[in-house]
């Protein structure tokens, strides 16, 4: 356990802010259940925005005190930046609830547009101070997305969230070897020099090192990008979409586990992310799944309520989703799928 306490943070009486960024899978999420399950001695309130036809991360957070507030409605950096300041404006009338605001962006948000509110609202800037953005990166993924070449004017969302961290936590060690490792620092170091990068595994970092550090510094960023504050287009990258499907009914093991292994063998390229709720027969229980490229997990969650319908939720994030496909292939897995055949 980690106990939080005084750092260089400087004391002036507005709520520190931290923004949690990252690409897909990086571990955004396990950080976050890191954060509220911690005896740190901070009242956190959290903002999450997650990228997605269906939102599925509101189940995955751990329960909690906290107060949690989702933006599943489009990205934080764009469209529902209006939502964020209301949400901000809506947090700070109970402003004695919490010391500390995190706001965890989707996988694929450019962090930038989400500092500018912080400096652009001058109710905002009189109330919360931007303490830093943390950036998890996947040690096994990112040099893929690093490597990505990106159409004329789209920006490459892995950089510009390396390029404003703060402090980088190089997540998923076990799943790279040393040298691999290495050269990820040697990128990001290429990216942001001056960054501190903190190794860990399933996002385990001392939290000393990250929340309440003082670490953003509005001077370093303009130096780098004069245009920060005054920067208001930025293109994304449309070919990355989503598939989200929502089914009723209770699905068959062993179909799942052959439809899904051989989706990400095959597809696994294109699949960034999927990620699942799904309702097993026989099971009480729920069990959730989680994909970053090929590689698959899945563990038992929640007890299903007895009153509750046993409502599958799955999202595919990435390039040249199939829809269709991706929908039939599911539906199949139902355990009732074929038999009036
Ligand atoms: N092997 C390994 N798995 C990890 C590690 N950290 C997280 N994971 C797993 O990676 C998957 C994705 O982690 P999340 O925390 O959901 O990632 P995220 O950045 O929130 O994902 P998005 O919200 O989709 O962008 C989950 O199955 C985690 O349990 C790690 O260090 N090693």
């Amino acid at each position: 356990m980690t106990e939080a306490t005084t750092t260089d943070a400087p004391r002036d009486g507005r709520v520190p802010v931290t923004v949690l960024t990252g690409f897909l899978g990086s571990g955004k999420t396990t950080l976050l259940n890191r954060i509220l399950t911690e005896h740190h001695g901070m009242r956190i309130a959290v903002i999450e925005n997650e990228f997605g036809e269906i939102g599925i991360d509101d189940a995955l957070v751990l329960d909690a005190e906290e107060e949690i507030f989702e933006m599943n409605n489009g990205c934080i950096c764009c469209t529902v930046r209006g939502d964020l300041i209301r949400i901000l404006g809506a947090l700070m009338r109970r402003r004695e609830k919490f010391d500390h605001i995190l706001i965890e962006t989707t996988g694929l948000a450019d962090p930038a547009p989400v500092a500018q509110t912080f400096f652009m609202d001058d109710e905002i800037a009189a109330q919360l101070r931007l303490d830093a953005i943390i950036t998890l990166v996947d040690a096994a993924h990112v040099l893929q997305h690093l490597d990505e070449v990106k159409p004329e004017g789209v920006e490459n969302e892995a950089v510009e969230q390396i390029a404003f961290a703060d402090r980088i936590v190089l997540n998923k060690t076990d799943l790279a070897d040393e040298e691999t490792i290495a050269e990820v620092e040697a990128r990001v170091k290429a990216i942001n020099a001056p960054v501190q990068i903190l190794r860990a595994r399933n996002a385990e970092v001392d939290l000393r090192q990250i929340l309440d550090v003082g670490a953003f510094d509005l001077d370093r960023v303009l130096k780098d990008d004069p245009s920060f504050l005054t920067e208001t287009e930025h293109q994304h990258d449309t070919t990355v979409t989503s598939v989200g499907i929502e089914l009723d009914g209770e699905v068959d093991d062993s179909r799942l586990n052959a439809w899904l292994g051989n989706l990400l063998r095959t597809k696994g390229a294109d699949i960034f992310r999927s990620k699942g709720i799904l309702a097993i027969a026989g099971s009480g229980r729920q069990y959730v799944f989680q994909g970053v490229h090929m590689l698959l997990m899945g563990e038992e969650g929640a007890q299903w309520r007895t009153d509750e319908p046993r409502r599958n939720r799955l999202v595919f994030i990435g390039r040249n989703l199939d829809r269709d496909e991706l929908e039939r292939g599911f539906a199949d897995c139902l355990a009732t799928a074929g038999a009036a055949a």
